[in-house]
C-alpha cells in the first residue's frame, strides 16, 4: 500500500456506515473461463461494529477482503470505506484502513522497535513521531518488553500483536483482520479476543474480521455475515442466525452454519471449542 498521511479523526460523520457496498463484484478471466469468484454483494458494516465475515472454502471471503482494502479492483458494483469511494479514492481508503493479511510481512531480521518506526516513517511520520508512535503501540499491545528483540525471534501470538501494531500505526479507523489467530495457540487466541475487543471499546474502530473458527466469530462478532459461492447467503447476529436456521434453541453456531451452507468452515481443528 503505498503511504498516505493519517486523516484527522473529526470528520465523522455520524451515522455513515464504516462499509457500504452496492452489487460488488468480481470475475477473473481464466484460460478455463471466467470464475465469477464475487457475485453481486450489498454489504453495510456500522461504525464502530465487530463484523464477522464468514463463508466455506472459496466462497469469495479474501476477494472480497482484498477489493475492500484496494489490493484488488472489482469488475463491477461500488463501496465506499471510511466515507471514501473505493473507484475514485483508493488513496483516501488506504490512509484510513489498516490491513492485517495473514501471513504478515513482518522482516525477521530487524527488531521490533526498527519493524515499527519504519513503518511509522512509511506512513511519512518524522523520526521523533515514528519514534513516539513505537512506543506508544508497543505499550498499547504489551509490546513493550519485545522492542529490542529480533522479529525472527518472536512467538506466533507475539508476531500477530506485532502485526496488528503495524497496521495500527497510521491510527486507521477500519481494521481488517484476516483469519488473525489461524496457527495460534489457545492462550495466544485468548490474548487476540481480548487486544480486538479493546481496540473497539478504547479507539471505536470498525473491525471486519474473517475467520475460519466458529467459535472466534460467536465469540467477537457484533455480527455476522455469512457468504457461499460469491453471494451473501446468511447474516445477523449469532443468536438470531441459530434461532432462524440452526432448527433449535440449543444450536451451536457450528449446526448453524452447516445449515447454511450445506458444509463446513475448512478450519483444520473444526472450531475446538475455547473459553471465552
Ligand atoms: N486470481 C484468481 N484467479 C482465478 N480464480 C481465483 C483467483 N482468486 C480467487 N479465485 C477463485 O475465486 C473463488 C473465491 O476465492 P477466495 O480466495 O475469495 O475464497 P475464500 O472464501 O477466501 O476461500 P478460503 O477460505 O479457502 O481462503 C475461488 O473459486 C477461487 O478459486
Amino acid at each position: 500500500m503505498s503511504p498516505s498521511p493519517a486523516p484527522p479523526r473529526d470528520d465523522d460523520a455520524s451515522g455513515v456506515p464504516a462499509i457500504s457496498t452496492t452489487g460488488l463484484t468480481r470475475t477473473f478471466d481464466t484460460k478455463a473461463g471466467p470464475v465469477e469468484a464475487v457475485r453481486g454483494i450489498d454489504l453495510t458494516v456500522r461504525d464502530g461494529e465487530i463484523l464477522g465475515f464468514l463463508g466455506p472454502n472459496g466462497a469469495g471471503k479474501t476477494t472480497t477482503l482484498r477489493m475492500l482494502t484496494t489490493l484488488l479492483p472489482p469488475t463491477g458494483g461500488t463501496a465506499t470505506v471510511a466515507g471514501c469511494e473505493l473507484a475514485t479514492d483508493p488513496g483516501g481508503v488506504r490512509a484510513r484502513i489498516g490491513y492485517v493479511a495473514q501471513s504478515g510481512g513482518v522482516d525477521p531480521h530487524i527488531s521490533v522497535h526498527e519493524e515499527l518506526t519504519t513503518q511509522g516513517r512509511f506512513y511519512r511520520l518524522s523520526k521523533a513521531e515514528a519514534r513516539a508512535r513505537t512506543e506508544e503501540l508497543a505499550a498499547e499491545l504489551g509490546l513493550t518488553e519485545l522492542l529490542g528483540r529480533k522479529c525472527s525471534a518472536l512467538s506466533g501470538g507475539q508476531r500477530r500483536r506485532l502485526d496488528i501494531a503495524m497496521g495500527l500505526t497510521h491510527q486507521p479507523r477500519i481494521l481488517f483482520l484476516d483469519e488473525p489467530t489461524t496457527g495460534l495457540d489457545p492462550a495466544s487466541r485468548a490474548d487476540l479476543w481480548d487486544l480486538v475487543r479493546r481496540l473497539r471499546a478504547e479507539r471505536g474502530m470498525t473491525i471486519f474480521l474473517t475467520t475460519h473458527y466458529l467459535d472466534e466469530a460467536d465469540a467477537l462478532a457484533d455480527r455476522l455475515v455469512i457468504v457461499d459461492d460469491g453471494l451473501i447467503v446468511a447474516e445477523g447476529t449469532a443468536d438470531a442466525l441459530k434461532r432462524a436456521y440452526g432448527g433449535s434453541p440449543d444450536a451451536t453456531l457450528q449446526d448453524t452454519f452447516i445449515a447454511i451452507t450445506g458444509r463446513g468452515t475448512g478450519a483444520r481443528d473444526d472450531d475446538a471449542p475455547l473459553a471465552v
